[in-house]
Formats: C-alpha cells, structure tokens, sequence
C-alpha cells in the first residue's frame, strides 16, 4: 500500500463518490476519506481500500473510559490550570529522573558499572534500582516529551516565522485533462493528508501536508504555488507526540506502559526509602559536653542509625548521659569516657557518606582522656571488603595509646538485630549494665509458642554450670544453627541460644548458667515435663553448608550446640570435621553421646578435643587448630567451609589465626571466602 501512487487513490475516490472532501492516512497506515456520496451510508468520513476506494469500516468512536482517561492525564479535568499543573509535574518527573540516574551512577561507582550486579540487601532499594536501570530512559523520554508538549501548547517555544516559497506558474492549464505529475510521483506513505480544492474555482488549490513540509498544488495546472516548510518545533511536536503516546509502535507503547507503571513502584518504593530515613532523625537529651558514652554513626540508608537511635533510648533508659551523632561531626567530647562507633560500609570499602571525614576529623582532634572503645562494622558478605570502613577505623585508633577496645570489632551482616542485640550485651556486661534493646526492630511483638522440656542433662563437675534440654516445639520448619529467643520476664532483655535439630520437632539447647543469670536459671529450674514461652529466628547464615566439599566446625563451650544437629542431618556424608574445646572432661558427657553416634554413622569424620582445665594444661580450640591451619587453608581452598560458633574471643582468635594463615598460603585473604560465605560464623 505505501508504493501505491497517490493518483491512483485520487482516480479511485474521484470514480467512487459525488465530492472527495480529504484523505487522511495515519501512522498505522489506514486511510481516512472524507467525502460525499449519494448513497447516505457512504458519506462522511470512513476507512477506505486504498486500491479501490471502497469503504471498508467506520471509524470507531473513543471509548468513554479512554477519552476520560486522557481527560484526567493531560489536564486532571481542571481545564487550563490542569495542563500547566502536568507541565509542571512533568517537568518535576524529568528532574527526579535525571537525578536519579546521576545517583545510580554514583552508587554504582561509575558509568561503566551502571549495569554491574546488584546487591540484594533491602527489597525496595534493590528494585528501585533494578527497575530505575531498565526504565530510566523511557521515563526520562516521557517527561521530557511531555515538557515539550506542554511548551507547545501553551506556544512557548519560540517559534520561527514560517519559511513560505510562492511560485509563479508557467504551466498551461488544460481544463480537460487534468493530470498532475506530482500525484503520479508520490506514494502514501509520503504524504500525510490532503485537501481537495473546496471548489473548482482556479483559487482553490489542493493543500498537500508532506512529513515536512505544506504543499498548494493548482488544481488544473499542477503546477506547485506554494510550499511551506514545517518549523522545526513542528517537527519536534509531531515526535514529541509519538514518543510520549506511543503512537504508531506496538513495541514503544508496550515499553512505555512499563515505564509508567514503574513509575507507580518508584512513587512507593521512593516513599519508603525516604521515609525509613527521615524516621531515623537524631535526637540528643545530653549535650556532646556532658555526655560519658558518645555513639558515633556512619549510615547511608539508615539501618544503621536505627540502631544506634535503639542504643541510645537503652542508655537513656539507664539514666547514662549519652550522646548520638554523625561520625562526621566527630568533635572534642571533653566528658567522653565510652565511645561506640556503629558504621556501614559503602562503595568498594569507602565509607558511608555521612562519615567520609572521620578519618582526618580524629587526627585533628586530641581528647586528653582515657576512652574506651567499641567498634561495630555493618556490612554484607556479598562484597568483597567486608565491613572495611569499620576495619579502617579500628587499626586507626589503634594509634592513640589513651583509647583502649573495650571488646573485639563486631562484624554484622545484613544488619541482624540478634547479632546487633548479642553485641549490645555484650558490651553492657563490661559496664555492669542491664542493657535492654526492644525485642525486634520496629517494636513488632514476636509471636511466642511454647516449648515442652523432654530431657534435660547437667555436667557435673566442680563447674557444674552447663546443662542440656531437649525440648519439644509445636511446629517443625526450623533448622540446626537457628536461633532460639526467650525473655524470661516482662523487663528483661531476649536471650538467644543457636539450637540443634535432632529430629522433627525436636530441639537440643545447651546452656551455661550463670550465677545471677535470670534466664539460664529460670531454665534450670525447670523440670521435665513443664514448657517455657519462645520464638525461633532464623539464622539462614549459619545453617550446614548443601554443597560444599568438607566441612570443619570449631567449637567451644556450648557453642557444640547447633552442629550437634547438623551431623544428624549430615547425611550425604559430607567429610565433616569437629573440633571443640571444653573445661573439663565432665563437661564433654553431655554432648558425648551426640557425637559417639554420629561418628558411628560416619556424618563425623573425625574429632579432636581440648581442655582447658583438666591435667593441668590449658589447652583451648585455639591450640587445637593452630597445627591444622595449613589443612583449614587448604580445605578453604578447595572449596570447603569452615563454621566457627562459641565464646565471640575464641572466634576472633581462631579468625585471627585462619587470617595468618591464608596470608601465609598466598592465595585469598580470609575476606575472600567471608564473602564466599565458606567462613560462617556465630558466637556471642
Ligand atoms: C552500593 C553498596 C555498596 C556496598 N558496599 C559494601 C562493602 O564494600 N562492604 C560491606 O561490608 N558492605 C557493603 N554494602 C552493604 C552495606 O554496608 C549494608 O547494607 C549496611 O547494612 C548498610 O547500612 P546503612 O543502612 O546504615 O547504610 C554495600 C551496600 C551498597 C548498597
């Protein structure tokens, strides 16, 4: 159809009908005359064949709901105040479009990784970015397309003065035979509509719209009288149209229904995000003067901070003067005794951007005091530099001799409360204090379900501080390495214990008593047969690995626990090795069984052990593997796993030992299989 001469068309209307008024032919090829007939059905305007000019269909009348809906887009029903308001709003959406782009560029570290993989750590950022990538062009073409529209309308685009050529004719006009060269050269499909002469007066022209320009075309002569040029806002009109609707591609207005729709999950996911940081505003009861523990933040999507926020409510709550900034507001805290450092890392090891200046801020400023310290990195193993701007800190403060660590950095991945909330005790334990964070982030009440005591074993020895209990849960979907919670009273904080599986429905918890401790006694004084109050967590970080080579578990106290559930379930036979160290033989009969069987059905390879209060030698784990690090380096590089759980100082010894050691071997750094997740660690 589009090679068809316009003088066929011409030829074919002329036979068919009394007066051809005009054609019309639309981006999707249809042909659209207007035209008078004797016959009523056949005038008016139609679709016809372009062959023969027949008519071949009405043209359909909008659907109400589609001309509502246009109605409401471009103007919202307010008539003129509407459309300048859509101006405006797209040229808002052309903004944040624009700015977004540069902030995914910087996120991302550069163009060039625009399209890097994205980390999974917040569902709506994640999709936030992941569909920003797909749809940021489109969305960036619509607003600005719909700018443009808007300029037009409201004839703001400098228009240039028509570009109009007037012809003299010369050519002789035959009444009789009219033949217009120019019909016979043009096809369809370039042209775009044409007028017929209103009557056969010699004035009246057909007026011929081109893509580009207007042509007059006498209508005996043939003859051109006069050709205007389309300006080019026109012509940008006539785009901006088709790239904002979709006009004439299926393909473009399929892409742009997509972007719009992203439009809505980035109207949501945008709240969101903005809303879970502006949550996160800081506070301060105490001066930074008179405040003893200061805690410093480097968050850049706030989970951090919210942290931080729950840990100074806590101090509060202890009536301790605390303090809570950015870590870029580092100044001279003349009462400082505690300082607490929470931070994030960003980029390839950087820091968030509210703490990029801490580094230079702490060489600046001298505190005379002495300070203690505690660092906690929040990170992800899913990148390489795991918690690096935390490590950063930690070796820097090192050089000042009046700040001592109160505890070992803390590592969290993916922000795990549990982890924050063992940390959290941790430290408060060294300040004699009965620290209390909520139970969950966002004050959500776990739901509690009760656990029945079935068994329960205690070590006797002159200890006599450490008991099993295997327990009964009303349901099933838990795994070894799971963590187990329960507040043994209104005001106290929650206790976490990482459980073992040993058959459906079937718990071993081993637990240490401590002498005023309200939970560890409030279990111990239950009897067989009575339940306790607790909800599980999961801890899918620390479960036994489904596919790795071999597997070595370290192990100290109770942290035997959790893997005394995954030899059970161990039973591909994977070569798994466990190593543990106790205080006394005694204290190995609770577990003894345990292990007995599963190296009897061969889901325990070997075991080795260490006292550190039996034949007057102290021997910890640590001893027990420093003559192993070449066989644990080896194993880590041959693709095995290694699961540390215990006391959180054999963990950092252990980890300090396996990081030598894969120095040593010259191959990956322990950080290359953190982030491998071949070192899995749980310890408290
Ligand atoms: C673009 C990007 C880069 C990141 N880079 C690292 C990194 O190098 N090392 C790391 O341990 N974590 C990295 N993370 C994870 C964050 O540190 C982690 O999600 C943290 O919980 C964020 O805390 P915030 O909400 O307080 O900012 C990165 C996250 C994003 C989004």
């Amino acid at each position: 159809m589009e090679d068809l001469p316009l003088s066929q068309l011409i030829d074919s209307l002329k036979n068919n009908y009394e007066e051809v008024i005009d054609i019309e032919i639309n981006k999707n090829h249809f042909v659209k005359a207007s035209v008078f007939s004797m016959e009523d059905e056949l005038s008016g305007e139609f679709y016809i064949n372009p062959f023969n000019g027949d008519k071949i269909g009405d043209i359909p009348k909008k659907k109400p709901l589609f001309e509502w809906t246009t109605n409401f887009h471009r103007s919202l029903f307010l008539k003129t105040p509407g459309r300048i308001f859509i101006g405006i709003a797209s040229f808002f959406l052309f903004l944040i479009s624009i700015t977004g782009t540069i902030l995914l560029i910087k996120r991302q570290k550069g163009f060039k990784k625009l399209f890097a993989k994205i980390v999974k750590d917040d569902f709506y950022q994640y999709y936030h970015v992941i569909f920003g990538r797909l749809s940021l062009i489109p969305i960036i073409i619509i607003s600005l397309t719909g700018v443009y529209l808007s300029l037009y309308r409201f004839e703001l685009i400098p228009e240039k003065t028509l570009e109009s050529r007037i012809f003299e004719s010369t050519q002789e006009i035959d009444l009789e035979n009219t033949k217009i060269d120019l019909f016979n050269q043009l096809t369809l499909q370039e042209i775009s509509k044409l007028e017929f002469p209103f009557s056969s007066d010699e004035e009246d022209y057909y007026i011929l719209d081109l893509h580009s320009k207007s042509v007059k075309v006498h209508q005996y002569s043939g003859a051109i009288i006069e050709e205007i040029e389309y300006p080019f806002s026109e012509t940008l009109q006539k785009l901006s149209f088709n790239l904002h609707t979709g006009n004439g591609s299926i393909l473009w207005s399929i892409i742009l229904g997509i972007a719009s729709l992203n439009i809505l999950f980035f109207l949501y996911s945008g709240a969101v995000i903005s809303f879970k940081r502006l949550r996160t505003s800081i506070k301060n009861k105490y001066s930074p003067e008179e405040a003893s523990v200061i805690i410093l933040i480097g968050s850049e999507n706030g989970g951090t901070k919210r942290k931080g926020i729950l840990l100074q409510q806590a101090l509060l709550k202890l009536k301790k003067k605390v303090y809570l900034d950015e870590l870029n507001n580092y100044r001279e805290y003349r009462s400082m005794k505690s300082l607490i450092i929470l931070t994030s890392t960003y980029g390839e090891g950087d820091p968030p951007s509210n703490a990029d200046r801490f580094l230079e801020l702490l060489k600046e400023i001298n505190h005379s005091q002495h300070i203690d310290y505690s660092i906690v990195g929040f990170g992800s193993h899913a990148y390489d530099n795991f918690c690096q701007f935390a490590k950063d800190i930690d070796k820097a403060l090192t050089k000042y001799q009046n700040y001592s660590p109160t505890l070992p950095i803390s590592f969290i991945h993916n922000q795990d409360y549990a982890e924050f909330n063992i940390w959290a005790t941790n430290w408060a334990k060294t300040k004699d204090l009965n620290l209390q964070l909520p139970e969950s982030l966002g004050g959500k009440k776990e739901k509690l379900s009760p656990f029945k005591i079935l068994e329960k074993n205690s070590v006797q020895d002159e200890y006599n501080d450490t008991f099993t209990l295997h327990v009964e849960a009303k349901f099933n979907n838990f795994q070894s390495g799971d963590l187990l919670g329960l507040q043994p009273s209104q005001d106290s904080a929650i206790r976490w214990y990482s459980i073992a599986k040993t058959a459906p429905r079937k718990i071993l918890l081993s637990i240490k008593r401590h002498e005023l401790g309200l939970c560890s006694n409030y279990l111990n004084d239950l009897s067989i047969g009575e339940q306790f109050e607790g909800f599980i967590k999961k801890n899918k970080d620390f479960h036994f690995p489904s596919t790795a080579s071999e597997v070595i578990l370290l192990s100290n106290g109770t942290g035997i626990a959790p893997f005394i559930g995954m030899l059970q379930h161990n039973t591909k036979k994977v070569k798994t090795t466990l190593f543990w160290g106790g205080r006394t033989e005694d204290s190995f009969s609770i577990y003894q069984a345990w292990v007995q069987d599963a190296m009897d059905t061969d889901k325990l390879s070997r075991f080795e052990l260490a006292y550190s209060r039996e034949n007057g030698e102290l021997k910890y784990v640590q001893d027990l593997i420093k003559p192993e690090l070449e066989y644990l380096v080896e194993t880590l590089n041959n693709g095995g796993v290694i699961m540390i759980c215990g006391a959180i100082n054999m963990q950092n010894d252990v980890l300090k030992l396996i990081a030598d050691a894969c120095k040593n071997a010259n191959k990956h750094n322990i950080e290359y299989y953190q982030a491998n997740h071949q070192i899995l660690t749980d310890c408290y």
